[in-house]
């Protein structure tokens, strides 16, 4: 085993160890160790140097310390196509400014082995005023090659860009389109090592999008080059990726399995939109609640992001007092598709307890094909004047409701639960 083999660290042996990560005896590209990165945010001005001086005296800085990155860590590793995945502000992009140098870090160290080409800003190293041929130029020469080196992409970059016509334009003349189209193509066609990538994918107009598309899928068979791409696209990361990482609030929270990865932010956006909908609440009672049912609550009890072997496990935990026979009903949405998967009928579970309780399910997971599914429940009374109906006395709004996401790599993204659940019969004439 080589020296660098030697050095990967337990994301790398799991990885390994389920066969997807085929680069570990590869050199390290990147290394990322105990990086932190904290941003200083002013509080009040002094306005001149005694204020300075008074507040200096006080203990008072002037400015507060925001940790944006804190002790992350990971390599990435020669012919890796490596994402990086997190939400809105959890610090990817400082992240990415940090690898291509641009900021320093605070804490920890960077090493990078090899030509690094980022494309993580748009505008960086474009003059609006130079024509389009003369910021090829500009912009290759920020990016450290030399005259010769730009002749010789040349005409790479601008049949990438299919700006062949416009090149003696000035830049400012371009659509936003046509800008993004030729940053991204001296990007990409700059002879690099290592390209790091922000939120590519959603530049450009679909044709090009396309393209792009085909260049990820030709890179990430080219066992020379190291691309880092930052995403919020989860299709993005399971097609090109052979390793991520997850970033919540400036920490690393998974690395390594780009599945996991793509999963668990999956996972952190569901529970982001159902405490966004928590913190709407308002009243004496959630939505739904009432004083005849004050608690009402689906909790999950297995892990939320299964395959199709697992079975998900939940417990409706309630509260009712009153002393008759009462039904639960229970029903699976679809979160993505819409509609109704799964209905337990309203007079099906029959439940006689009372108090506080909490009854167990199981859903055997082997009909379905991967998805997002939100399970409600609603607590209901025999009608006193009708014996088949039933009357809702309390039901799970999204605050209280639970959620689960299948994710099997041998299922599709049909809508169909399952190949097999339909059958289409001819009919006779
Ligand atoms: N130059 C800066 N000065 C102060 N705060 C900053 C600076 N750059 C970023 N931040 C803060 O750091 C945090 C992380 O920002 P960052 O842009 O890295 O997040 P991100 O994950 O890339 O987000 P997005 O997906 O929205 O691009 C945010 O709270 C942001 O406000």
């Amino acid at each position: 085993m080589s020296e660098t083999a030697g050095k990967m660290d337990e994301a790398d042996k799991t990885v390994s160890q389920n066969g997807q990560l085929q680069n570990v005896d590869k050199p390290v590209v990147l290394s990322v160790s105990h990086v932190g990165k904290y941003f200083r945010l002013p509080t009040e001005q002094a306005t001149g140097l005694k204020m300075l001086f008074i507040n200096w005296t006080k203990g008072i800085k002037g400015y507060k310390e925001q940790h944006v990155l804190r002790d992350i860590n990971f390599e990435v590793h020669q012919g890796d196509f490596f994402g990086i995945v997190g939400r809105n502000g959890s610090g990817k992009s400082t992240l990415l400014k940090l690898i291509s140098g641009i900021y320093v870090p605070d804490a920890g160290n960077i090493e990078v082995n090899g030509k690094l080409v980022p494309f993580i800003e748009l505008g960086v190293g474009f003059n609006p005023e130079l024509t389009g041929r003369e910021n090829v130029y500009l912009n290759g020469a920020l990016l450290g090659f030399t005259r010769d080196e730009i002749d010789a992409m040349y005409d790479d970059i601008v049949s990438f860009a299919e700006l062949e016509e416009f090149m003696d334009q000035k830049l400012k003349n371009y659509s936003s389109g046509m800008q993004v189209r030729l940053a991204f193509s001296v990007a990409i066609k700059a002879q690099g090592d290592i390209l790091v990538l922000d939120e590519v994918l959603a530049v450009g107009d679909e044709a090009f999008q396309r393209k792009c598309d085909s260049y990820f899928a030709s890179i990430k068979k080219d066992p020379t080059k190291t691309v880092i791409l930052v995403t919020h696209d989860m299709s993005a990361v399971k097609k090109y990726c052979n390793k991520a990482v997850l970033i919540k609030d400036g920490e690393v929270i998974v690395n390594g399995d780009k599945d996991d990865v793509a999963n668990r932010y999956t996972l952190e956006n569901m529970r982001a939109d159902k405490r966004d909908t928590d913190n709407d609440k308002s009243g004496e009672y959630p939505t739904g609640l009432n004083e005849r049912v004050p608690f009402l609550h689906i909790n999950a009890l297995s892990e939320q992001i299964l395959s199709r072997d697992d079975s998900f496990r939940f417990e409706v935990e309630y509260q009712y007092d009153e002393p008759n026979d009462y039904y639960l009903a229970i029903a699976m949405h679809d979160i993505k598709r819409g509609g109704i998967t799964y209905d337990t009928g309203a007079n099906k579970i029959k439940l006689s307890r009372h108090g506080h309780c909490k009854v167990k399910f199981e859903v055997p997971l082997k009909l379905f094909n991967n998805g997002d599914f939100k399970l409600v429940a609603s607590l209901r009374t025999q009608n006193a004047e009708d014996s088949e109906t039933t009357d809702m006395v309390a039901f799970t709004n999204d605050d209280n409701c639970c959620i689960f996401a299948v994710r099997d790599k041998r299922n599709r993204a049909y809508a169909l639960l399952n190949d097999c659940a339909l059958r289409i019969t001819m009919l006779a004439d």
